[in-house]
Order: C-alpha cells, then structure tokens, then sequence
C-alpha cells in the first residue's frame, strides 16, 4: 500500500493493546544466547524485522551477512562474527551503507580482528578475515556517537583471554542502551564493574551461562500510544507487557508524557493511560532516549505544547535523518522544528492550525524510517492524516496499524 489516512476517533478510546517486544533486548539475548552455544531458552522475542534479521543471520552458514536496515544487528553481528573469527561479509541497505561504523571496527582491529573496507573507509560493506588476539584489550571509544558500537564490544569481551577495559571518551549518548547491555549480560550469568566518574567498563574473562530470559514488551513502541492518548479528547489505554523496572531508556516516555497530558498507573499486566492537563512548554533532553524524539515532536505541534529539545545528534545518522525529516514534515501539520544553537538545541512548536480539509490532506514522507510513520500516526486523532508508505513499520513494530484500527479508522 502506498499510503494510509488515521481518522480521529468516532467515539470515546478504550482499549488494551499487547504490544511487540523490544527488538533492543530481543537481539542483545540473541547474541548472548549465541555465545552459550544456542542453549538458553528465550521467550517473547520480537516479531521485528530487525530481530528476525538477526535470528537468521546468526543461523546462516551463507557468507554474506545482509542486515538490511538494522543499525543494533549490523553492529551486534559484526562484534560477534569478527570475534569468534567468522569469515563474513558485513552488508545492509543503501542507508546502512551510510551509517558509520568505523568507531567499532578500529576497536575490534585493537583487539586482533582482521577488518578490510569494500567500499568506503569506516563504512559497511566490510569483510571480516578472522581474528587472533592482540594481546591489548584496554580500548577507547567515543561515546556519543553510537552506544551500539560500546553494548557490541562489551557482549563479546567476556570471550576475549583477558576479557575487555572499555574507556570511553567524551560525551556518552544512549547510555540507558549500554545498561540494558550489561544487566542482560549479568542474566546469562556474567559480571563486569562499571565506573561512570571515570567513565571505564570492565568486562573479565569469563564464560556466559545459558538461561532461560523473557523480553519485556516495547517502551519505544508504547511512546505512540502515550501520544494518541495525550491527543485524542477522550482515551483509555492500558498497555499490556510494560513493567515499572524496565531495562528500556525509552520508559522516559512516563516522565515525558506526564508533561503532555497522559498520566501512567502501573497494573498487574501493564500500565493504563489517562488523560490529564498538559503543560504549555518544557524542555526535555533526548541523550538518553533519542527513539522519543520524533514522537515528542509530533505530539507537540499537534497538542500546541512548545518543546526546547536537546541530545538530538544522533538522529542524523539514524535509519535517515530524522532532523531533517522532522523539519520537512513538520510544517505540514502546522509546526516547525527550529534549530536556536548549531547542532544542540532546538524548538519544535506550532505555528498555525492543522490543516482538516479531507481534499488536501496533509500526506507525511516516512524516509524508509519506521519512527516517522509511527510518530505522526497519533496526529490522526486530531485531524485525519495521510501517512506515505506505511509498511515502514515492520522494522520495529509489524503490527502497530493493526493495533491502531482496534482505536480508529485507517484506510
Ligand atoms: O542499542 C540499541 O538497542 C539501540 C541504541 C540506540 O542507538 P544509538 O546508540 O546509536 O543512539 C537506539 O537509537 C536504537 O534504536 C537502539
Ligand atoms: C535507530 C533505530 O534503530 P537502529 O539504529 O538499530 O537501526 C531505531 O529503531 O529507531
């Protein structure tokens, strides 16, 4: 389908909705699971197309390894291949072609992989040609360009003779992504000592323990649900799957979303979202929770809330960049996304009424990114809305518009 138009609601949302799994926690467990040799047991993994990629990849005996658009399975895999010595040739989309990864694979040439460019220096495609180990397994890494790069090289360190000493330098973005990395680490059984004064993680020697783990339904995924509650006149929600103690940066959105109209109770199966007053304006820091950015900015015009936004860098380098893409599509329904300091802050807020003419619907661009699609879904209770290639959705969320037709009408 080439498109799809969200309805407001025709009567008053009540409703519970399980939601997909967390694709971040699902491909850490299966990379750990791997290094027990497959003999853990792992339950509600994510029906994502990032997951499967990854449960295929790890499967196949093939050469190529063609992880699509998948940022966590390109950097995951190329750590774990390169590590355990596999010949492999490391490839993705166009896109994924253009995301960097030469920050993670000078750290795995330290450590004795042998990693030749096909095409661009410090880009996939790569070839990984074995691995003997150096002897040196103190590393450096910048920490604020991608946390996936540091949650890679801490899931193989424990295999290394010496285990690994990760020293991070500047400053560290995602770092709820590299947490979830070692708590789930400590699930299968193995330790580490973190210091984050110094900025230092140390992973020892030591063999993973097969387990049985269950992954925890999707904060990032909820994030459009707390926003179709924050704009809809009248909505119940309870999500089922989510728990207080998440492992997720992305239950941030709790936090946010109280600021925007949606209180959170936790219930025996999930938590139930309300509506309450939103605030006017506040700022908010995405460094830890880049993934709620275009959700909160979406929801902001849409609400007429005025959001200074901060810790956004990264969305330059994701599935697009979403900075852009924001300001592209943004002043379709009314809003802008403003940059006030270069590369640091920024404002999104409306700027005039969304447009509710049926003829000339406003028609969203998702970039192939799954996170644009989603965040300007819940504008749809607003105003209808016509999202363009929808099908974006399967790389985290395969069923978000079946979900979203137990609310509303899309068409
Ligand atoms: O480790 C992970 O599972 C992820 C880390 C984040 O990426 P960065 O560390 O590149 O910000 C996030 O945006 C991505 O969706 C998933
Ligand atoms: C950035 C994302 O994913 P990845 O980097 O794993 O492609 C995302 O899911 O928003």
């Amino acid at each position: 389908m080439k498109s799809v138009i969200v309805h407001p609601p025709s009567q008053p949302i009540r409703a519970e909705i399980r939601l997909a799994s967390s694709k971040s926690e699902s491909n850490r467990a299966l990379i750990i699971n791997a290094l027990t040799q497959f003999k853990g047991q792992l339950e509600n993994l994510s029906t994502a197309r990032d997951t499967q990629t990854m449960m295929r990849l790890l499967q196949s005996p093939e050469m190529v390894a063609d992880v699509l658009d998948a940022g966590t399975t390109m950097r995951f895999l190329t750590a774990y291949f390169a590590v355990t010595g596999q010949h492999k040739i490391m490839t993705g989309t166009p896109r994924m072609c253009e995301r960097p990864i030469g920050i993670l694979v000078d750290a795995l040439r330290v450590l004795g992989a042998t990693v030749t460019y096909r095409q661009k220096e410090g880009y996939p495609p790569m070839e990984l040609n074995g691995f003997q180990y150096s002897g040196q397994n103190r590393v450096q890494i910048r920490g604020d360009v991608s946390s996936q790069y540091i949650s890679a090289l801490l899931m193989v360190g424990p295999l290394l003779p010496e285990g690994i000493t990760l020293e991070l330098t500047g400053d560290i973005g995602s770092r709820p992504y590299i947490e979830m990395t070692l708590q789930q680490m400590i699930a299968f059984g193995v330790t580490h000592e973190a210091d984050w004064e110094t900025k230092t993680i140390h992973v020892p020697a030591q063999q993973y323990t097969p387990t049985q783990y269950a992954v925890e339904s999707d904060w990032s995924g909820a994030s459009y649900w707390y926003s179709l509650v924050a704009l809809a006149q009248d909505a119940e929600v309870e999500l089922l799957g989510l728990k207080e103690n998440s492992l997720q940066g992305d239950s941030a959105i709790v936090q946010i979303m109280e600021r925007m109209g949606v209180k959170s109770v936790y219930t025996k199966r999930g938590v139930l979202l309300t509506k309450i007053p939103a605030e006017k304006a506040f700022a908010w820091d995405f460094t830890d929770c880049p993934d709620l950015a275009q959700t909160v900015a979406a929801c902001a015009v849409a609400a007429g809330i005025e959001v200074t936004m901060t810790g956004i860098e990264s969305l330059k380098i994701k599935e697009t960049d979403r900075v852009g893409a924001l300001q592209a599509e943004l002043p379709k329904i009314g809003g802008e996304l403003v940059e006030l300091e270069p590369n640091h802050t920024y404002i999104v807020r409306r700027k005039m009424e969304i447009n509710t003419d049926a003829l000339t619907l406003p028609v969203i661009e998702t970039y192939d990114d799954h996170r644009m699609a989603m965040a300007f879904a819940p504008v749809g209770m607003a105003a209808p809305i016509k999202i363009s290639e929808p099908h974006v959705v399967a790389k985290s969320y395969p069923s978000f518009w079946e979900d979203l037709k137990k609310v509303t009408a899309v068409d």
